[in-house]
């Protein structure tokens, strides 16, 4: 007899399933940290990793293994092969290229789509059901690339959006209010990008709107420049990007809340890149980012987000800008 054997009496065979399956497709900065802040955030201990780097794969395999005895009851595999992603509840796809300095995020618009062409196909084959979250960049353009080649309802795929860019435009109000960000209210919305919109109009502070104390904020009038604040969000990712060559740890934060939320049904409200064609009177076929309802089958709401004209002007802005880059990609 065997020495496992020895030491089992087997009763019935143990279940596979832990009810929260999450893959990542793309094992870089990105992908590492949101794997890393969902494990240790107890978002989900079953993950499934794919990459065309064999060998970098199997490294962070083994080193996030190794970690299992100090996270809960973790599994995590890996491979190239798509079929170890079968019925994940979320798919993350942080795969392909990244700025390099100088570079905008539009400038990977057609490399990125020909990543997702290959990863798409295989993770609906594997897990149909799943809410897919995309992060690559250009975000929102590569939402709708995912759209579009995946066939699945438009509820079902997002893109991390302006949740990143609404935390760090949070972190920022708090640090000038002295206020912890979670206590400080404010959406960015539209492009996770160069074109994002700063809903100043409701920017509040336990209900208080900045925008009664001070009518002018976040415009070109203001005396006091708020709206330097929106610029410093809009430029954080080149800074860093300089700084240090890539951004990790945030979006990898910002992306384990969005899956959280899916897995335990939250109905908790994130701004991310959905199906916006219709709201805002936004006539274009594109996925930018609105506050939206987050839970079990991905978007199941889009919050009418009170804007004035300059702010719904603004995304009207973005929306034309995404819907041009969109008609020169080749599929
Ligand atoms: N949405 C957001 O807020 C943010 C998005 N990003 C974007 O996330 C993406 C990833 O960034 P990093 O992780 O820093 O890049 P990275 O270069 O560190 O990692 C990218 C990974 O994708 C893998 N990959 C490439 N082609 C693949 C394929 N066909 N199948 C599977 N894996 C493939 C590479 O082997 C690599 O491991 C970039 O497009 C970047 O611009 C980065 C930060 C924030
Ligand atoms: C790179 C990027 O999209 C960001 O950090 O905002």
């Amino acid at each position: 007899m065997a020495t496992v054997e020895r030491l089992l009496h087997p009763m019935h065979p143990k279940a596979d399933d832990t009810g929260n399956k999450v893959t990542v497709v793309g094992t870089g900065q990105v992908g590492m940290a949101a794997v890393f802040s969902m494990l240790t955030q107890g978002v989900s201990n079953n993950i499934a990793l794919v990459d065309v780097m064999e060998d970098k794969l199997r490294g962070e395999m083994l080193d996030l293994q190794h970690g299992c005895a100090f996270m809960k009851n973790a599994r995590i595999n890996a491979s190239t092969d798509y079929s170890i992603t079968a019925g994940s509840k979320v798919c993350v796809v942080t795969a392909g290229v990244r700025q390099r300095e100088g570079e905008s995020r539009l400038d990977l618009v057609q490399r990125n789509t020909d990543v997702l062409k290959i990863i798409i196909p295989q993770l609906v084959k594997y897990s149909p059901e799943a809410v897919f979250i995309i992060a690559s960049n250009p975000v929102d353009i590569l939402t709708w690339v995912t759209w579009r080649l995946s066939g699945l309802p438009r509820h079902r795929v997002l893109g991390s959006g302006t949740n990143l860019d609404s935390a760090r435009f949070r972190y920022l109000l708090s640090e000038k209010l002295g206020i912890a960000p979670t206590s400080c209210h404010g959406y960015i919305i539209g492009e996770h990008g160069d074109s994002s919109v700063a809903v100043w109009s409701g920017v509040n502070i336990a209900g208080v709107r900045l925008s009664d104390l001070n009518p002018q904020i976040g415009g070109e009038q203001d005396p006091e420049q708020w709206r330097r604040m929106h610029q410093l969000v809009v430029e954080s990712a080149y800074e860093i990007i300089k700084l240090k060559g890539y951004t990790s740890w945030a979006i990898g934060l910002s992306l384990s809340q969005l899956v959280g939320a899916v897995l335990s049904n939250a109905n908790s409200v994130h701004p991310v890149s959905t199906y916006i064609k219709g709201q805002h009177e936004v006539e274009q076929e594109v996925f930018l980012s609105l506050p939206c309802v987050l839970g079990r089958g991905g978007v199941a709401d889009v919050v009418r987000q009170p804007l004035t004209a300059e702010e719904r002007a603004r995304l009207h802005a973005s929306a034309k800008l995404m819907h041009g880059v969109q008609a020169g990609i080749h599929f």
